[in-house]
């Protein structure tokens, strides 16, 4: 029977609170409205900022909360108005959307669209109001997204259709991560062909990096862990040497001087740790070196170094899902997937059902994970 138009009673995993663990809940998803979206979502990863905000250390974060943001799923139904998507398509929802409207998609400089930003960073959707409630309580958005349950609500501005040939359970990885990373090194820090290049962090947005690299041509791609178990993974993602700052005597930034005659042309961190970020720019080459923040830090949380390295010649930078503007991006990089040019299964390091999304987030804290794939398709077997 039809649920257009009608209120759906299904599965979300709801945050309560900060470091609380997840509740498998029955919930209430409202129809979408003017200009919105209602999608069933299929698949969803983990990523590390759903962790971040559960854990507290998101300004933005409000409770309770419907996260995720890094999904894939099929259109339910339309509100009035919309026209980029119809019922059944595939789509990926994207927590960076795209109006062509705003003066920043308007600009070539920037991927960040602004036209929801504000009631997306309260939780809510553009008019001001929820689509979630859980017996009689309303539930918040997450990044616009919300993939933790069976079925968001999102702004039609908010949600790419995809190529139905493309399997959704690894495409939902174009959601955040993969595109974060590989669109840090080619569109953010532009990197060039015969660069030296390192990136600290080794989980899927740095592995991400190596890729995006590699697509480049770096002659070099060091990666920097602490978790020497992350390198063996790294030489599928285009790494061609490894540093365990840990196992060093010196600082890591004089290690990586010493190695690189002078610093590296481009570096990564993609941790969020506000000391791996001032090693990453010092680490770069006098007069050229360009380091790219890719790792999400809380309030609260600054970076500093001497001006002096930036007066000679080095720059710090930022990327947000890569720099990619997401509706002319995402369908491409599926395509780019589809034709072998991108990998994405190799990322995916578990496969699990929704219902298990606590024991997830735990093997996402263990290090012994690269990107966690829960399953919402109820014909799924269960992993
Ligand atoms: N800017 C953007 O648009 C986006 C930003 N992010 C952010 O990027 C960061 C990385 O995300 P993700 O790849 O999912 O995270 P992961 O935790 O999977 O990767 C981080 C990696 O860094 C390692 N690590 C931790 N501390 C150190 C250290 N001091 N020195 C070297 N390595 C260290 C971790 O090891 P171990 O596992 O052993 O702890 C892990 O391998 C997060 O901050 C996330 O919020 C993510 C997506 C988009
Ligand atoms: N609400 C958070 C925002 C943290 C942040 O920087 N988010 C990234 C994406 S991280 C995805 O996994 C981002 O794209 N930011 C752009 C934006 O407009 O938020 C906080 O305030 O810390
Ligand atoms: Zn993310
Ligand atoms: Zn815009």
């Amino acid at each position: 029977m039809s649920t257009v138009g009608k209120v759906i009673t299904c599965k979300a995993a709801v945050a309560w609170g900060p470091k609380e663990d997840l509740k498998i809940e029955t919930i209430q998803v409202a129809p979408p409205q003017e200009h919105e979206v209602r999608i069933k979502i299929l698949y969803t990863a983990l990523c590390h900022t759903d962790a971040y905000t559960l854990g507290g250390h998101d300004p933005e974060g409000v409770f309770p909360v419907v996260l995720g943001h890094e999904g894939a799923g099929i259109v339910e139904s339309i509100g009035n108005g919309v026209t980029n998507v119809a019922v059944g398509d595939h789509v990926i929802p994207l927590y960076i959307p795209q109006c062509r409207e705003c003066k920043f998609c308007k600009s070539p400089k920037t991927n960040l669209c602004q036209k929801i930003r504000i009631p997306q960073g309260q939780g809510v959707m553009p008019n001001g109001t929820r689509r979630f409630s859980c017996n009689g309580q309303e539930l918040y958005h997450f990044m616009g997204c919300s993939t933790f349950s069976e079925y968001t609500v999102v702004a039609d501005i908010s949600v790419t259709k995809v190529d139905k040939n493309a399997p959704l359970d690894k495409i939902c990885l174009l959601g955040c991560g993969v595109p974060t990373g590989y669109g840090a090194a080619l569109n953010t820090a532009k990197v060039e062909k015969g660069s030296t290049c390192a990136v600290w962090g080794l989980g899927a947005v740095g592995l991400a990096v190596g890729l995006g690299c590699q697509a480049a041509g770096a002659s070099r791609i060091i990666g920097i862990d602490i978790n020497p178990l992350k390198f063996e993974t790294g030489k599928k993602f285009g790494f061609t040497e490894f540093v365990n700052p840990k196992e060093q005597e010196k600082p890591i930034q004089q290690v990586l001087v010493d190695m690189t005659d002078g610093g590296l042309d481009y570096t990564f961190e993609c941790i969020g740790n506000v000391a791996t970020m001032r090693a990453a720019l010092e680490s770069c080459h006098k007069g050229w070196g360009v380091s790219t923040i890719v790792g999400v830090a809380g309030a609260g949380q600054e970076i500093s170094t001497r001006p002096f390295q930036l007066v000679t010649g080095r720059t710090w930078k930022g990327t947000a899902f890569g720099g990619w503007k997401s509706h002319d991006s995402v369908p491409k990089l599926v395509d780019e997937y589809l034709s072998k040019k991108l990998l994405l299964d190799e990322f995916i390091s578990h496969n699990m059902n929704f219902n298990k999304i606590n024991e997830a987030f735990h093997i996402l804290h263990s290090g012994q994970c690269i990107r966690i794939v829960l399953s919402l398709n109820e014909n799924q077997e269960n992993h």
